[in-house]
């Protein structure tokens, strides 16, 4: 692998900041943060920056939460600022759609994440289809990947390299994987797919093991990991960028990218604006420890406050209940149980 100036690389950093980060800031990026922040990962030398609503492309929806700005008016500024990296965009099918992904590949887009659950990879393949015929980097996104196996997983990952993708991920999106549940899911990708196409790691640090978890995944085969600075993300957030540069340095492993210009990033662009560190705390513990979707933390958090109910009660149920996303609506209706069974014991008394 080599980098835009020509040296060698082992291994490629992506950086979601500006699109993972999206749900930690409840979608309230200014073009302003993203112009600043695509400059400072261009300059650090971040080949493929994501920059989109945190659940992609038409995100923008009562259901997922309303976007400050526009995220069209977000992907051209990140493109214009852009000197030698990429603009990916993410897109869910069935939310985001074929006329989005032209649009974004029109605002100067050049690849796109294509995301489903892990057992529901063949709603991707029109959408890979045309992202190729469009000229884009293709990449796919096996979401909750801890609720398949790695035999299963592999077979899901087929159907998206058939389709044209050229990098499937492992996306914990539970932040539940724990070493080599993380590392045998890469390595059964790599097994399957591995001649035709790469294998990516999408890590969240509800337990605290992004970082780990994608050491292990670089040595199980993976070529693409995937990082936010100060870990912004959604849940406790996803690996920080900035610690997998140093990390990898330490390793040897070379990744091509500047951990000292991330680190400055960090303290003097991105603490600057955000609106919440993301923390392990209980409700974020939990999600990991109970297998529950990231992005499901300010909506269980904003449910328990409206219903006078614990936000971790919430997201046990929600792990318990095996929701995925799209059902965030579920969590009103849990937030709503929770109520009725406290008002209920109350009445006991
Ligand atoms: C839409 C999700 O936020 C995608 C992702 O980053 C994950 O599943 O994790
Ligand atoms: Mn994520």
């Amino acid at each position: 692998m080599t980098t835009g100036d020509g040296s060698a690389r082992d291994l490629r950093l992506v950086d979601t900041t500006l699109r993972d980060g999206s749900h930690a800031m409840a979608h309230q990026f200014t073009e302003a943060n993203v112009r600043d922040t695509v400059r400072a990962l261009d300059t650090a030398g971040i080949s493929l920056i994501e920059v989109t609503h945190g659940d992609g492309l038409g995100g923008s929806t009562f259901n997922y939460g309303f976007s400050l700005v526009d995220e069209r008016v977000l992907i051209k500024a990140a493109a214009e600022e852009a000197r030698n990296a990429t603009i990916a965009v993410l897109l869910l099918p069935g939310l985001g759609t074929v006329t989005d992904l032209r649009a974004a590949a029109d605002l100067g887009a050049g690849a796109v994440r294509i995301a489903t659950h892990c057992t529901e990879a063949d709603v991707s393949t029109q959408h890979f289809t045309e992202a190729r015929k469009l000229g884009l980097e293709t990449v796919g996104f096996l979401m909750l990947s801890h609720m398949s196996e790695p035999g299963a997983l592999a077979k899901q990952a087929r159907i998206m390299v058939d389709a044209g993708c050229q990098c499937v991920y492992v996306v914990d999106s539970a932040g539940a994987l724990i070493l080599e549940e993380a590392g045998d899911r890469i390595a059964a990708l790599v097994a399957e797919v591995g001649d035709t196409a790469q294998v990516g790691y999408h890590g969240h640090q509800n337990l605290s093991f992004g970082v780990a978890n994608s050491v292990l995944a670089y040595r199980a085969g993976a070529r693409q990991i995937d990082g936010s600075l100060v870990a912004l993300g959604a849940g406790a957030g996803n690996s920080p960028t900035e610690v997998l540069a140093a990390t990898f340095d330490r390793l040897g492993i070379r990744t091509g990218v500047d951990a000292d210009v991330l680190m400055d990033a960090c303290e003097n662009i991105v603490k600057p604006y955000i609106t919440r560190l993301p923390v392990m705390d209980r409700s974020s513990i939990v999600q990991g420890y109970a297998g529950v979707y990231s992005s499901f933390l300010l909506h269980a958090e904003r449910a328990a406050e409206r219903y006078q109910v614990p936000a971790h009660e919430i997201l046990y149920r929600v792990g318990a209940n095996k929701y995925v996303g799209g059902q965030e609506d579920m969590i009103i209706d849990i937030a709503l149980q929770l109520a009725a069974e406290r008002e209920g014991s109350t009445s006991f008394r």
